[in-house]
């Protein structure tokens, strides 16, 4: 059953509409994150669904009700935000419990959901710390904490870990993810960083103009973005226009290989990073390597053919050519993908 469902949201400021006829439905304890660039409108669409703003067309719906008219308290849906906003004058406690005490829990109820709620966060016993006494990554779980306190149907982030650094996002992604899943918590969130939308997500949702650009699995999204708005916003430059015949297409590298059945004419191909081989220059286009990035468990080669745009290879480490050195580029059709 669909937890969530939107139909034909739309939400216009002055002539622009920020969500265009957007439709988009999440399962019982599926995790769908929302990811885009600025401005896309995934904050709007968070906000339609917590009852924050109103639609100018379309409805929502929770658990297969109606939310028209509906008041934001009333939606049962739980809400952490960026910059997670806690009550600077309580403690943990306070803080996680708040929620709670507006439902009229009493004293001892509060106090054991609260206790077993900061047991999941991985902060036990922190009940009487001063919030402001918290580290980042802490105060992340707090809100957390005070976000599933009352139990909602819908969990919602916006940017749940924008502030943190790299690693600490990482470790939270990943115990987030388990705890959720522990939980059957159904959960949207929205963000703009890819690594954080791919690592918590059952199910990805691109976003471009108020509109949804692709909608999958991480592996779906990532193996086969379904346009160049999509690839290029993952990152993927490597995109030039091909004259596809048979299994072969014409492009200003040269020849590519491309996937049996794809339509013939002209389109845009991407050929993955992975799929740019670089070897003798005899045995391929010929290009020089005009950049060398060390990335930790690979090294990302640009080179410079002889027309057409730059080029990215991952070698592996102690394979990677020097700058300056003349290469033969070949094409491995298992990632090279036709882009609509
Ligand atoms: N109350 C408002 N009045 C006018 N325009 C607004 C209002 N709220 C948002 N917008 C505009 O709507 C567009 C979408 O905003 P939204 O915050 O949903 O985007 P976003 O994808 O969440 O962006 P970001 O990643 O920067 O937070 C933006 O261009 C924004 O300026």
């Amino acid at each position: 059953m669909s937890m969530l469902r939107l139909d034909g949201v739309t939400v216009r400021f002055g002539e622009r509409a920020v969500l265009d006829a957007v439709d988009l439905d999440v399962a019982e304890h599926e995790t769908v994150c929302v990811l885009g660039p600025s401005g896309s409108g995934k904050s709007t669409l968070l906000r339609v669904v917590a009852g924050l703003q109103r639609p100018d067309a379309g409805r929502v719906f929770l658990a297969g009700e109606d939310q028209g008219g509906v008041p934001v308290h009333k939606r049962g849906v739980g809400l952490m935000f960026q910059d997670h906003q806690l009550f600077p004058q309580r403690d943990v406690a306070g803080n996680v419990g708040f929620g709670l005490r507006m439902r009229k829990a009493g004293r001892a109820e509060t106090e054991r959901r609260v206790a077993g709620l900061l047991d999941l966060v991985g902060l036990p016993g922190a009940q009487r710390r001063a919030v402001a006494a918290l580290s980042g990554g802490e105060q992340q779980r707090v809100a957390l904490a005070r976000a599933l306190a009352p139990e909602p149907r819908l969990l919602m982030l916006d940017e749940p870990l924008g502030q943190l650094d790299r690693g600490l996002r990482e470790r939270l992604v990943a115990e987030l993810r388990e705890l959720f899943g522990r939980l059957g918590t159904t959960v949207l969130a929205v963000t703009h960083d890819q690594g954080e939308a791919f690592a918590l997500a059952d199910r990805v949702v691109v976003m471009r103009d108020g509109r949804i650009a692709q909608s999958g699995t991480p592996l779906e999204v990532w193996q086969r973005p379904a346009s160049e708005f999509v690839a290029r916003f993952l990152g993927f430059d490597n995109i030039v226009e091909a004259t596809v015949s048979g299994e072969r297409a014409e492009t200003v590298w040269g020849a590519m290989p491309v996937p049996a059945g794809t339509p013939e004419g002209v389109c845009r191909v991407l050929v993955r990073p992975a799929g740019v081989r670089l070897g003798p220059v005899a045995e391929g286009v010929p290009g020089e390597v005009v950049a060398r990035t060390f990335r930790g468990d690979h090294v990302a080669v640009r080179v410079r053919p002889a027309a057409g745009p730059e080029l990215e290879a991952v070698c592996r480490l102690g394979e990677a050519p020097e700058p300056a050195e003349r290469v033969g580029v070949r094409f491995d059709v298992a990632e090279v993908v036709v882009l609509r």
